[in-house]
This record gives C-alpha cells, sequence and structure tokens, in this order.
C-alpha cells in the first residue's frame, strides 16, 4: 500500500492544504494528514480542534487519515513505515526552507519528499494570514472550508 504523510500545524487548514491533500489522495492509497502538537508554538485552535476540521473537510476522499504527533516528522513516518512526505510548494520563497528540511529527512532516515506546486489561487495563502484577517472581521471565504470559516467566526466572536 503507497502511504504519504502530509505533516503541518494546520491551524486551522486552508483550501490551499486541502488542494494539495485531495490531489495526493488521487496519487496514493492512503494519506495521512499529521498535525503537528507544537507546545512551545501558541495555536488558536487546539490539536484536537484542528484534527477534528481536517477530518471533517475530507471524509469524501475516503482515504484519508488524520494523526496528531509531536516530534521528529521523519520519527512519525519511521513509527508508521511511511517512506515518503508530501508537500505544496506555494511560491520560491517556499523552495529554500523546504528543501532544506526535505535534505535533512533523507538524511537523517532516508524518507523522501515529493513536492506539489499549490493551485496559484492558493499561492499568497497561509493559515497565519487567514487568521489574521478573520481577526479584523475580514471575509475569507473561498479561502477556507466553510466549517472552517464557521469555526473562526465562532471564535474570533468570543474573544
Ligand atoms: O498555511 C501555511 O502556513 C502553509 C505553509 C507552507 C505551505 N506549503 N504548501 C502549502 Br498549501 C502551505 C501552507
Amino acid at each position: 500500500m503507497r502511504r504519504v504523510v502530509c505533516p503541518g500545524s494546520y491551524d486551522p487548514v486552508t483550501n490551499g492544504h486541502l488542494d494539495i491533500i485531495s490531489r495526493a489522495s488521487r496519487l496514493y492509497d492512503e494519506v495521512v494528514v499529521a498535525v503537528l502538537i507544537n507546545i512551545s508554538k501558541k495555536s488558536l485552535f487546539t490539536v484536537d480542534e484542528r484534527a477534528e476540521m481536517i477530518a471533517e473537510v475530507t471524509k469524501q476522499y475516503g482515504n484519508v487519515v488524520v494523526e496528531k504527533f509531536h516530534g521528529l516528522t521523519v520519527d512519525f513516518c519511521r513509527e508508521r513505515d511511511i517512506p515518503v512526505i508530501v508537500r505544496g510548494l506555494r511560491a520560491v520563497s517556499d523552495f529554500d526552507y523546504e528543501l532544506q528540511i526535505a535534505q535533512m529527512n533523507h538524511q537523517l532516515a532516508g524518507v523522501e519528499t515529493m513536492f506539489m506546486a499549490t493551485n496559484p489561487l492558493y499561492s499568497f495563502l497561509s493559515s497565519s494570514l487567514v487568521k489574521e484577517v478573520a481577526q479584523y472581521g475580514g471575509d475569507v471565504s473561498g479561502l477556507v472550508p466553510e466549517p472552517v470559516q464557521q469555526r473562526l467566526i465562532r471564535r474570533f466572536s468570543q474573544s
């Protein structure tokens, strides 16, 4: 079974992420979306909320599973015998960092990284920017899945 992992913080999942996940789900037998638990980084949504949102918006693909992890991505891959990481590249500016991480992951554990060019519609998109816009009442429809938009509206109306 050809399995890949799509690691990230997904705080929250955006349509850019979903574009990569959906395309990977058509290329591989199973896509494991690995939500990073990073206690040193303040997040808007808890890791469980983030995982729930991803599971909700990917369930129609039928071959996407969502897991949570902390530590090195290559350790996650080793523990689950997953040989490939899939990462999106939004713009040239992503490449330097992503190449460095990919080379380190190969050095550490022989894990390969397959890069996918994100849909140009989402090249400007990041979870951080979406949160910033939503925090000030900006309309992020079309940038995040509808359930995520609703959660953003609720979250910022509470604060
Ligand atoms: O949302 C982010 O922070 C983020 C980062 C890096 C990324 N690469 N490809 C995608 Br889609 C992507 C999204």
